[in-house]
C-alpha cells in the first residue's frame, strides 16, 4: 500500500474559492517525487492541503496507517528561546524517542551538517543556510516514513546541497517516501523518480521524465524544456 494517497478535488484559502483542482497522486516507499511548477502554480498550496492547513478542502488525503511524516518548510521557524540541542530534545520528547539512540543520531547529523559547534546556539540567529541545515537535522531525527519538503535548496551551499542529496538518498533506501517541491530542475531531473508538474492550480503532466516528455510531445527534452513548454504554453493562451 502507498504511504500517502492524495485525491484533491479542490482546495483554497477561502470557502469555495479553489486555488488548486484535481490533484491526484500517490507516494510509495522509497519514492522521491518532484513537485514542479512556476511561481504561483499551487505547489505550496498543495503541500498545505496535505498538511491539513487549508480552510477549504474537498477531497481525500490518506496517510498509511501509523505513517509518520516530517514537513520541511521553505522558511524554517524556530523557537527564539531554544538552542538547536534544545529543539532536538524537544522533538525527541514529543516523539518519545529513545534517549541514547536519538542522541547518537543527532550527534552524527550535527557533525555531518557541520552544526556541532553551533548546537548550543539559537538557530533563530543562524545564517539562512545554517537554518535550512538545522531544520533538515530536526526533520531526520525522527526517522519519518514520509518527508514533505518545500524547496529545500534555497540557501544551501554546494557542500550542504550534496549532503542533503546524500541524506535523502539514505532515507529513501530506508524506505521513506519523499515529496519535494523545487525550482532547481536540473537537480530534480537527476534525483527524482517521478514528477508532478502543476500550472495554474492543476496537474498538467505527471510521471517519469519519459512520461512527461511524451505528454509534452518533446522527445529527449530536459525537464526544464518540458517545464518551459507547460508554463509558457498555458500563459500564452
Ligand atoms: N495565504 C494565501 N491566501 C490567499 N491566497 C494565497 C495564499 N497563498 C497563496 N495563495 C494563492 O494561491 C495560488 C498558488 O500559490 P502557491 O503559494 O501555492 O504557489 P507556488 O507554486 O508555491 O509558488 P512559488 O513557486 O512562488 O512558491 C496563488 O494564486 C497565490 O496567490
Amino acid at each position: 500500500m502507498n504511504l500517502l494517497q492524495v485525491n484533491i478535488r479542490a482546495a483554497g484559502y477561502e470557502k469555495d474559492e479553489a486555488k488548486i483542482k484535481d490533484i491526484d497522486f500517490a507516494i510509495g516507499r522509497g519514492e522521491l517525487i518532484g513537485l514542479i511548477g512556476p511561481n504561483g502554480a499551487g505547489k505550496s498550496t498543495t503541500i498545505k492541503t496535505l498538511l491539513g492547513l487549508l480552510p477549504y478542502k474537498d477531497g481525500e488525503i490518506l496517510f498509511k496507517e501509523n505513517a509518520t511524516y516530517s514537513y520541511i518548510p521553505e522558511r524554517p521557524i524556530f523557537y527564539d528561546e531554544l538552542t538547536l540541542w534544545e529543539h532536538l530534545d524537544f522533538v525527541a520528547a514529543v516523539e518519545g524517542l529513545d534517549d541514547r539512540t536519538y542522541k547518537e543520531k543527532a550527534n552524527k547529523l550535527l557533525q555531518q551538517y557541520k552544526l556541532a559547534e553551533h548546537a548550543h546556539e539559537f538557530p533563530g540567529k543562524y545564517s539562512k543556510g545554517m537554518q535550512q541545515k538545522a531544520i533538515l537535522v530536526l526533520s531526520m531525527i525522527t526517522d519519518p516514513d514520509i518527508y514533505i519538503i518545500d524547496e529545500p535548496f534555497i540557501g544551501l551551499d554546494p557542500n550542504a546541497m550534496k549532503l542533503f542529496l546524500e541524506s535523502i538518498e539514505e532515507e529513501r533506501k530506508r524506505g521513506a517516501g519523499i515529496l519535494m517541491s523545487t525550482h532547481v530542475l536540473d537537480t530534480a531531473e537527476k534525483v527524482c523518480d517521478r514528477f508532478l508538474m502543476i500550472h495554474e492550480g492543476q496537474l498538467q503532466a505527471e510521471g517519469t521524465l519519459a512520461d512527461i516528455r511524451e505528454q509534452c510531445s518533446l522527445p529527449n527534452a530536459s525537464l526544464f524544456d518540458c517545464f518551459h513548454q507547460i508554463a509558457e504554453g498555458k500563459s500564452n493562451e
